[in-house]
């Protein structure tokens, strides 16, 4: 049965306003360069259906992508990048689940989980901003889900508070993975009675190295400083994205955020950001070993975990039992 349609939702994973830009149009590098890039920036709008399955009352989202609008945006791959990337993650509490695809002559069918919830920007900008308990159980959750990404070998790239949705229990849902990165598993080492089948191993000086995805960066104010430097994001990126939205939680606004967007680059790859008064020392502590210019020094997901703004956090799937506390 088809549902009310939220019509005009665009599929932010794709393209935003002024981001995110691809190799072909990377970030401009003069602010001359913005005013004609505006216009230019293409956006996928996507159809989002709710839908209710007749025999299980379950509900759905669809996402319908129109195929002659995909093709003129030049986003093929990343429709497919989104498919591939969603059916990889399979189950996971904290990631929006891809149930089936489907199509006909005009349109993409994506049958998704429905986050009722909404993105949990909105409720951001509905509280201006987050108690510290409040934050500490969605950045749990989003860290907990990134962790998992991170372990099946895929970079989100784009997380932001947008793109983290809330499902009808207030449990983060985490979407819009069309500009996801797959890291290629590492291959086998050729087994004795292999073939020289060209196979590339770890270690194998031949394989190019790709814990560095490139071509493609994200949303501005959450743009990673390597990204911006070489060009290359890496499972750290994300990381740099968690302390921004941690932030961005306690404080109600991004920590790195300008008149324009090559201004916000600017402050990100010179680290211009302040902490408001007021702001809890110990997440302080926290976001300053996030928001580190060299993702090698950066906090790696273990460390956060043990960091002593998660005290009192079960990790794992306690995690997604426990009652979301009340938004104050
Ligand atoms: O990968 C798949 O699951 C199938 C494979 C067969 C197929 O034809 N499609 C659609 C491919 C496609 C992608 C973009 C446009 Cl604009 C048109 C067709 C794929 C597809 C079907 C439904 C929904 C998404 C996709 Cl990528």
């Amino acid at each position: 049965s088809r549902g009310m349609a939220q019509s005009g939702s665009e599929d932010r994973g794709l393209v935003g306003a002024g981001g995110p830009y691809t190799s072909e149009n990377g970030p401009p590098n003069s602010s001359e360069e913005w005013k004609d890039r505006g216009a230019a920036e293409s956006r996928i709008l996507a159809l989002v259906l709710a839908a209710t399955d007749r025999t299980t009352l379950k509900e759905y989202a669809i996402k319908v992508l129109d195929k002659r609008h995909i093709i003129k945006e030049k986003k093929v791959k990343y429709v497919n990048i989104e498919k591939n990337t969603l059916n990889r993650l399979g189950e996971h509490p904290g990631v929006v689940r891809l149930y089936y695809t489907f199509q006909d002559e005009r349109s993409l069918y994506f049958v998704l989980d429905l986050a009722a919830g909404g993105e949990l920007l909105g409720f951001l900008k509905r509280m201006t901003t987050f108690d510290e308990e409040c934050t500490r159980y969605y950045s749990a959750q989003i860290l907990d889900t990134i962790e998992y990404m991170h372990s099946k070998g895929v970079i989100h790239r784009d997380l932001k508070p947008e793109n983290v949705l809330l499902d009808d229990q207030m449990r983060v849902k985490i979407t819009d993975f069309g500009t996801a990165k797959i890291l290629d598993l590492p291959k086998k080492p050729p087994q004795n009675g292999d073939g020289p089948n060209g196979m590339s191993y770890p270690g194998d000086p031949t394989e190019e190295d790709d814990s560095k995805a490139n071509s493609f960066v994200g949303t501005a104010e959450y743009v990673s400083p390597e990204l911006l430097t070489d060009k290359a994001a890496c499972k750290a990126s994300d990381l740099w994205a968690f302390g921004c939205i941690v932030f961005q939680l306690l404080s109600g606004r991004p920590p790195f955020k300008a008149a324009n967007e090559y201004q916000t680059f600017q402050k990100i790859v010179g680290l211009e950001y302040e902490f408001p008064k007021g702001f809890p020392p110990v997440a302080k502590d926290l976001v300053e070993r996030l928001l580190v210019l060299d993702p090698a020094k950066r906090l790696n997901i273990e460390h956060i975990k043990n960091h002593e703004f998660f005290d009192g956090i079960e990790w794992g799937r306690k995690l997604w039992k426990i009652k979301a506390p009340r938004l104050k």
